[in-house]
């Protein structure tokens, strides 16, 4: 496991008691306070790590000597590290998985906004390569508490690496062929979130929730298939599973920037108080240029986008979103 924020701790936890499972960390110190404290005081205050957990902190031109010991490898930083990590990785013999959820952001020097699969595809293309995604708070399953995840890949041997990793008693792992689809759900759901939050926020109601969910899943299901991905996989738990979790449960980051805006914070306040990623934040631009590069219409990520930019104040984006002509439910 290449990265111990919540996300990449809490799967090390569920797994480590089945596998013999490495923690890799590129900060050493941070590493060594894991080794001390016995738990990721950090990421993952309260949970505590298993005995058998390996804490590696390698200098990053050594991974893929580490990776080469292992029968799996899963990047588990956000979407900024993973171009890094898949370059670091591109010789290694083993499947190679990610965990993040986003498109690269519009500021991160690559201007071309990728998914994770599409990175691959550009910088390690030899990689048997998939992503683990699906409706998951880090807390609740290093908890133990029952989720159901989704292993996307073009590969069976990679779906099957995934689920014979992870699929135990309190996580039941469902496989997927459609790698474009689970990564379009699970960057796009971010984006919703954050509308959601800021809905929620400045408390316009149920009603307004529930729509925002429906319609940012059209949204989600119009850019899934223009990339290339099957509609179905949108009703899954990628799509409709993660955002219905990421939109109305108060655990998540992405949610939370919405409330915070909503109660006037700014962008930089809300993000600075997390003291976590939220994706939703550094894709949701590149979201809404992808989609209007293939004449997708995405009016909500539109909004949060110029929320985002400190184009519009709460209250006038939802104005906007309101002040739209009627249009047919399908299309
Ligand atoms: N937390 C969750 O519940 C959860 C669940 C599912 C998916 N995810 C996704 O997993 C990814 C990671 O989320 P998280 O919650 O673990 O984030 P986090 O903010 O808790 O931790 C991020 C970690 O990544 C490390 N990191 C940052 N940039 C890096 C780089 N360039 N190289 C190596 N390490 C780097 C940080 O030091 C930190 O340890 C995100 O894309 C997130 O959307 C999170
Ligand atoms: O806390 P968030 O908003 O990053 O969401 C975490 C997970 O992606 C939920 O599945």
């Amino acid at each position: 496991m290449l990265g111990a924020g919540a996300w990449g701790t809490a799967l090390a936890v569920s797994a480590a008691p089945r596998h013999a499972l490495t923690l890799w960390l590129r900060d050493a110190a941070q590493a060594q306070a894991l080794r001390r404290d016995g738990e990721n005081r950090r990421y993952l205050p309260g949970v505590a790590l298993p005995p058998g957990l390996q804490v590696r902190d390698e200098a990053p031109d050594r991974l893929l000597a580490l990776a080469q010991a292992h029968d799996l490898v899963v990047v588990a930083t956000p979407m900024a590290g993973l171009r890094g990590m898949l370059q670091a990785l591109r010789r290694c013999p083993a499947p190679v998985t990610w965990l993040c959820k986003g498109f690269e952001a519009a500021d991160s020097g690559q201007p071309q906004g990728l998914l994770g699969h599409e990175i691959q595809a550009a910088v390690a293309p030899g990689l048997a390569a998939g992503a683990l995604s699906g409706p998951s708070f880090a807390q609740e399953v290093a908890r133990g508490q029952p989720t159901a995840l989704v292993a996307a890949s073009a590969h069976a041997a990679v779906r099957d690496a995934l689920v014979a990793a992870f699929h135990g008693p309190a996580l039941r792992v469902y496989a997927n062929d459609d790698l474009a689809g689970v990564e379009v759900g699970g960057a796009v759901k971010n984006v919703l979130a954050i509308a959601t939050g800021l809905c929620d926020g400045l408390q316009l109601g149920l009603n307004a929730r529930a729509a925002l969910v429906t319609r940012g899943l059209a949204e989600m299901t119009r850019l899934g298939v223009a990339l290339g991905a099957r509609p179905d996989t949108f009703m899954g738990l990628s799509g409709l599973g993660d955002l219905v979790l990421t939109a109305t449960g108060d655990l998540s980051r992405n949610r939370k920037v919405g409330l915070l805006m909503a109660q006037g914070r700014t962008l930089q306040q809300a993000v600075d108080s997390l003291g976590h990623v939220a994706e939703g934040v550094y894709c949701a631009r590149t979201v809404v240029e992808r989609a209007g590069r293939l004449g997708v219409d995405m009016p909500i990520a539109r909004a949060v986008v110029a929320l985002l930019d400190g184009q519009l104040q709460p209250g006038q984006a939802v104005t906007t979103l309101m002040g739209r002509e009627p249009a047919a439910e399908q299309g």
